[in-house]
Formats: C-alpha cells, sequence, structure tokens
C-alpha cells in the first residue's frame, strides 16, 4: 500500500529529525554503476563523479560517436534518484546556459516528473524517523511534495531558471487543464515552482486536431532552430536538444513511440501524431526517434519492478532487430545516454 502523509510537514521536519541534509550527489549512498557483458549500448565511465562524467563536461556535448556514453546508475530509493537527477540536470544546465545562453530540456510525462519530488520511505527507512510511524506501522509510504528537489535551495537560486527553454517529448491532445495532460501534470509538480519565462514553456496548442497539433509543434520548433534557441546535429539534420528527461512505459513504449507502431519507423517528421495510442488517450503527439536520438543528453527514468522486464531486453547483449521494443531504439548518435533507476528495476540483470 502507498499512502501519502502530509508533505510539507514532512518535508520541513525531515533534515531536524534525522540531522541531514540531502548529500551531494556524489556522496549518495546506494548509488552503483555498472558494465553489463559487452553491450556496447552500455558502458561504466572511469570519471571519478557518478552523476556527470567528466568527459562529457570538458566537451560541448557533442562528443563524436566513439565518445558517446550509455552508463547505468541505480539507487537504493527513489529520494537518492531524486537528488542525483536534479544535481544531474543543474550541473547540466550551467552548462548549456554558460556555452549557448539558453538550455532546452525536454520533459516526458508519467513517472518521471514522480522522479523530481518523491521519495519513499517506511519505518525501517534510516531516512525517516521511525516515531513518525504509529506502532505497528509497517506499510511502504511515498512521501511527495511539488517539484522539491529543482525547487528548493541551492538550486531555486542557484539555477539559471531564464535560460530554460521548456518541451515535451509527447503530449496528450486534451485540454491544458484536463488530467491526462503531461502540461499539466509538469505545471502542478514542477514548472509552477519555478521561474522559467512563461514564453520560455512550449505547451502543444490544444485547440488544434492531433494532426495539426503536430505540425504546429514541429513549425515552432523550426522556429527556434532558426532564431538559435534549439541547436541543430550536425550529425543527424534534426534538433539537438540539451537535455531530454524521458519515461519508460512498462510494455517499452518511450515519448507515445509504441512497440510494434509504425510510428516507430517515422524518419522524416521532427513531430508526428498518432489516434490509436494502446495506452489511453489514444490521441497524441510525439517527438520521433530521428529527433530523440540526436540528443546531447538523455536521462532514462525507469523505476519499478512492473518495467524490469524491458530494463532487461533493453540492455542485454542479445539482439535481433526484428523485435526491438521502443526503448531500445533511443540509440544517440552523438551524446550520452544514462539510466537512473532502482534495484526493482534492474531485478532482471543478471549480476546485479
Ligand atoms: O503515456 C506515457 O507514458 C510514458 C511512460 O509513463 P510512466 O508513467 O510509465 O513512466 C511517458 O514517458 C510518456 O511521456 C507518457 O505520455
Amino acid at each position: 500500500m502507498s499512502t501519502s502523509v502530509s508533505a510539507a510537514a514532512a518535508a520541513a521536519l525531515l533534515p531536524i529529525l534525522t540531522g541531514r541534509r540531502s548529500p551531494p550527489a556524489s556522496r549518495v549512498p546506494g548509488i552503483s554503476r555498472r558494465r553489463i557483458g559487452s553491450n556496447p549500448r552500455l558502458s561504466s565511465s572511469s570519471a571519478p563523479s557518478p552523476i556527470l562524467p567528466t568527459a562529457a563536461m570538458a566537451t560541448d556535448g557533442a562528443a563524436s560517436a566513439a565518445e558517446s556514453k550509455n552508463t547505468l546508475l541505480t539507487f537504493d530509493t527513489k529520494e537518492d534518484l531524486a537528488v542525483s537527477l536534479a544535481k544531474y540536470t543543474a550541473e547540466l544546465s550551467e552548462k548549456f546556459a554558460a556555452k549557448r545562453g539558453a538550455f532546452t530540456v525536454v520533459l516526458s510525462g508519467g513517472s518521471l516528473i514522480d522522479a523530481l519530488r518523491c521519495f519513499d520511505a517506511s519505518p525501517a527507512s534510516s531516512q525517516i524517523a521511525p516515531f513518525l510511524f504509529p506502532p505497528g506501522f509497517t506499510d511502504h509510504v511515498e512521501i511527495c511534495w511539488f517539484g522539491r528537489k529543482l525547487t528548493e535551495p541551492p538550486y531555486l537560486e542557484s539555477v539559471a531558471w531564464s535560460k530554460w527553454h521548456v518541451f515535451w517529448v509527447d503530449e496528450r491532445v486534451v485540454p491544458k487543464n484536463h488530467e491526462d495532460s503531461n502540461y499539466k501534470l509538469a505545471f502542478d509538480g514542477f514548472l509552477s515552482k519555478v521561474p522559467i519565462p512563461p514564453g520560455q514553456v512550449y505547451a502543444i496548442n490544444d485547440a488544434l486536431s492531433a494532426e495539426g497539433a503536430a505540425d504546429d509543434y514541429e513549425a515552432c520548433l523550426k522556429q527556434l532552430v532558426k532564431s538559435g534557441v534549439i541547436a541543430m546535429s550536425a550529425a543527424t539534420g534534426f534538433p539537438r536538444f540539451d537535455l531530454q528527461l524521458l519515461g519508460m512505459g512498462p510494455d517499452g513504449h518511450i515519448a507515445s513511440l509504441f512497440p510494434g507502431h509504425p510510428l516507430v519507423n517515422e524518419k522524416e517528421r521532427w513531430v508526428t501524431y498518432i489516434k490509436d495510442s494502446p495506452k489511453p488517450p489514444p490521441e497524441r503527439i510525439t517527438f520521433t526517434f530521428p529527433v530523440i536520438n540526436s540528443s546531447a543528453y538523455v536521462a532514462m527514468v525507469v523505476t519499478g519492478a512492473g518495467k524490469a522486464g524491458p530494463v532487461q531486453k533493453a540492455l542485454s547483449d542479445k539482439k535481433t532487430s526484428s523485435d526491438l521494443l521502443p526503448v531500445e531504439m533511443a540509440v544517440l548518435q552523438d551524446g550520452e545516454f544514462t539510466w537512473f533507476t532502482d534495484k526493482p528495476a534492474v531485478s532482471m540483470l543478471q549480476n546485479k
């Protein structure tokens, strides 16, 4: 069972009760990095920081294909994952804001937003004082507060929010105030808490059809490429976002690119639409693989045992091109791909 407790109260009390503040990510307990077999998609970096490899920081994010990196990070708790993800994002924000004067960030919907704002606890957890729980209470507890990690000091003050430009890798074709809207999810959970200029948050036009909204979003991206806000990949000829924060469904879908759907083979469009999504709601728009795979950085945030199967398949050495899951088709041309996982998500990997 998952129980919500007073987030604000817990947030206020936690550092006092435990005598702890969030540790620097390089000292986050429970973090592990591993190499799996000879899978060329996944390697362990020799860089000392588990968060952002030094080699990547030394480049402009345009590492050569030979330098492209794939890293698996596994955390004991969602709290640890969220702390690390916030630090990773803040470091990239600093890097790109300094270099380009802009930081283009792509969000997905679903559990990704939770990863920016939640931690798990139980009476047995060292992260929350046991006496906060009633006697005999053993359930898992999920404590959430909106945008806590990046909206807290030091990030609230130190991140150059005015340089952020925010996009969605996919969006459901529903009004922006609809419960299914990825915009609403991100706005309520994160964007409403940080001072990103509203004109730099690029939601879809929810007055249009799926087809119209995809065309409109692609036109918007093209305009932003022209004005220099979004970079272009010299290698692929597609837009190159600085950071894509992605999630994966239990079926291995990413964005709104579903297993076996013809959209996974789209090679020309930047943004396309789907009217028969197997996951409701049926009408969505989505970035295509050429755009996803042109990113400088991707953080793939995957938690929970329900996703262990696709994680195992994605990180397996044995691949046949005929039955690739969408998550397996996310292969950066020239960038860094980092998995942010918890232990249940990697539970089917050998040599865990
Ligand atoms: O429908 C969607 O699902 C995926 C995965 O969601 P999750 O809740 O299983 O993490 C999400 O990444 C995508 O943006 C969303 O539209």
